[in-house]
């Protein structure tokens, strides 16, 4: 999986809890895409939770199913967990509908991936609206058991979030990789150093000067600081833009 200025493996994510945190603007939906498009090419599929509707155009286009609260929820996770195909729940019109049909749609792939196992990544943007600190739901509840259970069924999670000290931390310190991108405020400069094996001073020099698209990767005990490659499908729609304007001058 080519990240950019370094490599994951299929392995490395599969099954795996990954948080990507930073302030807004610093590049954490970018390298969501990224992630999500290597998996998809490796044959993992995807179902992202997606409040902005900002994942439809790129799980469209590689082969993914849209879902809203208006669909049958049962029948589109069936569908999806039998045939693995990748998805994206739209949130975005963020009524009851929209949280009914996700959390029948999670409990159904905890269900039948006790059977069936297929490995699925579960994406989760906004993190701190569905499994805040402090908070319980039956969508935060689903999410924590699909997070620290969900391994031995096939199930990955990639959380993203600008406000990490505003995340469930049960869910949060159980991540395997962090993508840690800028912070500047004290509460999620204080969440990196629980994360980072560094001297608090470091993180506090390091982490705010962290340009878009460079984070630090933290796996297993070691820190790298890399810069994350543009998302294709960012790049793809930028060039289709750029030749829609030179056709129209
Ligand atoms: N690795 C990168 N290289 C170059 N540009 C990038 C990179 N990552 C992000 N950008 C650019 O920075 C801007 C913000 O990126 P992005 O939307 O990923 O940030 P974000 O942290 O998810 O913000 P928000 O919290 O508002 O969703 C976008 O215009 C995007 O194209």
């Amino acid at each position: 999986m080519n990240m950019g200025t370094f490599s994951l493996s299929k392995a490395d994510v599969a099954r795996k809890c990954v948080a990507i945190l930073g302030i807004r603007g610093s590049g954490k939906s970018n390298t969501s895409k990224v992630m999500i498009e290597e998996a998809i090419k490796e044959g993992l599929p995807v179902t992202v939770i997606d409040p902005d509707a900002e994942y439809v155009d790129l799980v469209n286009s590689m082969g993914g199913d849209i879902v809203t609260g208006s669909d049958d929820a049962s029948l589109r996770s069936e569908v999806h967990h039998r045939k693995a195909i990748s998805s994206v729940i739209d949130m975005s019109e963020w009524n009851q509908e929209s949280f009914s049909f996700l959390y029948k749609y999670l409990t159904n792939i905890w269900e039948m991936s006790k059977d069936r196992r297929t490995d699925r990544m579960i994406v989760v943007e906004e993190a701190h609206e569905f499994i805040p600190q402090g908070k319980v739901s039956g969508i935060s509840e689903i999410i924590t058991r699909l997070a620290l259970r969900g391994r031995k069924r096939g199930i990955g999670i990639i959380l993203i979030s600008q406000r990490s000290a505003k995340v469930n931390k049960d869910v949060l310190t159980q991540s395997e990789i962090y993508m840690l991108h800028k912070v500047v405020h004290p509460a999620d400069l204080k969440v990196y150093k629980e994360i980072l094996p560094w001297k608090p001073k470091e993180v506090d020099s390091v982490v705010p000067s962290l340009e878009v698209g460079e984070a630090l990767f933290y796996k297993e005990g070691k820190t790298e600081k890399v810069k994350i490659r543009q998302s294709t499908y960012n790049t793809l729609q930028f060039s289709q833009f750029r030749e829609d304007a030179t056709n129209m001058i």
